[in-house]
């Protein structure tokens, strides 16, 4: 009886999820005559070194618990916030890349609910005065403008987790306090995909500020999803829109399209049964691929917000708010279109924008490493931008991606690889060559220039007018007599196994062409 159910569960996850993500389903298909209306808040956890309120380091989700922790965090008495003045530095970089609009004056509320994640009994976030307001992000393949509502910051709770067996909860602190941005959009999504399309927008928006790592799985980006249906003639006119309700917590961009499938495939049973939906917080079963009650509006706890009367209001003069502005990096619009202007192709261009997930964008200048589009720019300036992709990508990644390392783990400094596609133009090695040399350095970490390891490891091309290709070609003749004999007699297609015989004996080292040449000098003779 439990395997058929499991069996059943993971069927209906498979049709939901086949109904989600195949493109070519029009959304009248899913729900003829309904519209679909989504709205997401999403939490990005800052990429501060120290939290918000506290000299405490920010942990990775993989440290021992509680080792992270200051006496603010845990809200021991006496105990008093100070703002990291780098969290608002992000903040607001985070603002600028959704087209926001900073507030030369925010403040600090607490929010107050009782659960064991919350030392203080209240957390610190910004309701009546945020730190930007207004803003959007363009979705290409939706061809929709999502407007955003505001931007605040806020302090982040600490780690609850159940034990069934002991019955009990541990508190990991080490989270506790750091800093969180939550960016609201307005409702203005119309299907699960454009929902997924704006998650993995801002993911890249927020990534290429440095704001936030944006790691959905590791939990540095949550997100809760407001979903409800309406007529599809009520239109943009939000007072025309159903009943909301918030899905909580989901923490993959494919679970939250399951989630908003089923959620909108039950509302539309509500009403199409003749009932109301109320307006509940919900949660996500990945087993069952359905959202299940939390609690209803009734429910809602009061947080009874008041101001923090310990934080001053946060006020940010002109010329710091435009000093953050004139230091903001490449947004990833500007990218694509100078990638493009290279001579690129898009598909190239999203390419290098989505290696290792699009997660390091920056570039270390001092380590030499960092991500994919950072050192393209550098390998490539002043020379073919499409070899230098390829060799970058197809190459270079390739072997990364065998040896499961990330970009940034890429053991070839810039210099390297520009003085390997150096030798690769001036046909001083082969490709076949240059792939040995390549692999040598990633698995070696050798420092040493790729020239000076193509003379040690005998790597070099044999130039055209160099003895040693003739003595080769030679070779090959006397080794294939009754081939050579064929192209005397005129048929060139045989020629190929000869220069076969070359390259393999030159092991790769012999430029084909060079060799063709020379082969057909010698048997024309
Ligand atoms: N009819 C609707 N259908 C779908 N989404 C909606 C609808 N009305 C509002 N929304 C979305 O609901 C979200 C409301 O978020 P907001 O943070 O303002 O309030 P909240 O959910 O009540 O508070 P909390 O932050 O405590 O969860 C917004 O993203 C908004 O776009
Ligand atoms: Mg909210
Ligand atoms: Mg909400």
């Amino acid at each position: 009886m439990f395997r058929r159910c499991v069996g059943f569960r993971r069927e209906i996850k498979r049709v939901i999820q086949l109904r989600t993500l195949s493109s070519d389903v029009s959304y009248d298909k899913r729900w003829p005559g309904w519209q679909v209306v989504v709205g997401l808040e999403v939490h990005a956890q800052l990429k501060s070194r120290a939290k918000l309120f506290s000299n405490s380091w920010t942990s990775t989700y993989d440290e021992v618990p509680n080792s992270h922790v200051a006496p603010f965090d845990a809200a021991f008495p006496g105990t008093l916030p100070k703002l990291n003045a780098n969290c608002v530095d992000l903040a607001l970089r985070a603002a600028f890349a959704l087209d926001s609009n900073p507030q030369r004056r925010s403040s600090f509320d607490r929010k107050h609910y009782f659960y064991s994640d919350l030392p203080s009994g209240y957390q610190i976030t910004q309701y009546y005065a945020p730190i930007s307001k207004g803003g959007s992000i363009y979705l290409p393949k939706s061809q929709r403008t999502v407007r955003i509502n505001q931007i605040q910051l806020e302090q982040d709770t600490a780690k609850t987790t159940f034990i069934p067996r002991a019955q009990s909860s541990t508190v990991d602190l080490n989270r506790a306090g750091s800093a969180l941005i939550e960016i609201v959009s307005e409702p203005d999504m119309r299907s699960p995909e454009e929902a997924g399309e704006y998650i993995r927008a801002l993911q890249l928006l927020l990534r290429s500020v440095a704001a936030s790592d944006c790691n959905m799985e590791e939990g540095s980006f949550r997100c809760d999803a407001n979903v409800s249906v309406c007529p599809k003639e009520a239109g943009d006119d939000v007072s025309n829109f159903g009943t909301r309700c918030e899905i909580k917590n989901l923490n993959s961009v494919k679970f939250m399209m399951i989630a908003i499938t089923a959620e909108v495939m039950r509302h539309i049973n509500i009403i199409s049964n003749g009932g109301k939906v109320s307006q509940e917080t919900r949660g996500f079963d990945e087993h069952t691929a359905d959202t299940y009650l939390l609690r209803s509006k009734e429910d809602a706890p009061d947080y009874r917000y008041m101001p923090d009367p310990n934080l001053p209001p946060l006020i940010l003069h002109d010329s710091y708010i435009m000093s953050v502005r004139e230091g903001m990096p490449e947004l990833p619009d500007a990218t694509r279109s100078r990638l493009l202007s290279r001579g690129l192709s898009e598909r190239d261009v999203e390419f290098l924008i989505s290696v290792d997930g699009g997660r390091e964008v920056g570039f270390d200048g001092k380590l030499g490493r960092g991500g994919a589009i950072a050192f393209f720019d550098l390998v490539s300036e002043g020379r073919d931008a499409k070899s230098a992709f390829n060799w970058i990508t197809h190459d270079l990644y390739g072997l990364l991606v065998v040896r499961s390392m990330t970009f940034k783990e890429n053991p070839i400094s810039v210099n390297q690889m520009r003085d390997l596609l150096d030798l690769l133009e001036r046909d001083q090695v082969t490709a076949p060559s240059a792939k040995i040399l390549l692999k040598h350095i990633v698995d070696s970490r050798s420092l040493e220039k790729p020239k000076v390891l193509a003379q040690k490891l005998g790597l070099m091309a044999l130039k055209e007018n160099a003895g040693q290709l003739e003595e080769m070609c030679r070779a090959a003749i006397d080794a294939l007599p009754e081939e050579a004999a064929v192209v005397r007699a005129g048929n060139e297609r045989v020629l190929n196994k000869l220069v076969g015989h070359v390259m393999r004996s030159s092991r790769g080292r012999a430029n084909a062409t060079a060799v063709h040449k020379k082969l057909r000098e010698m048997l024309q003779q």
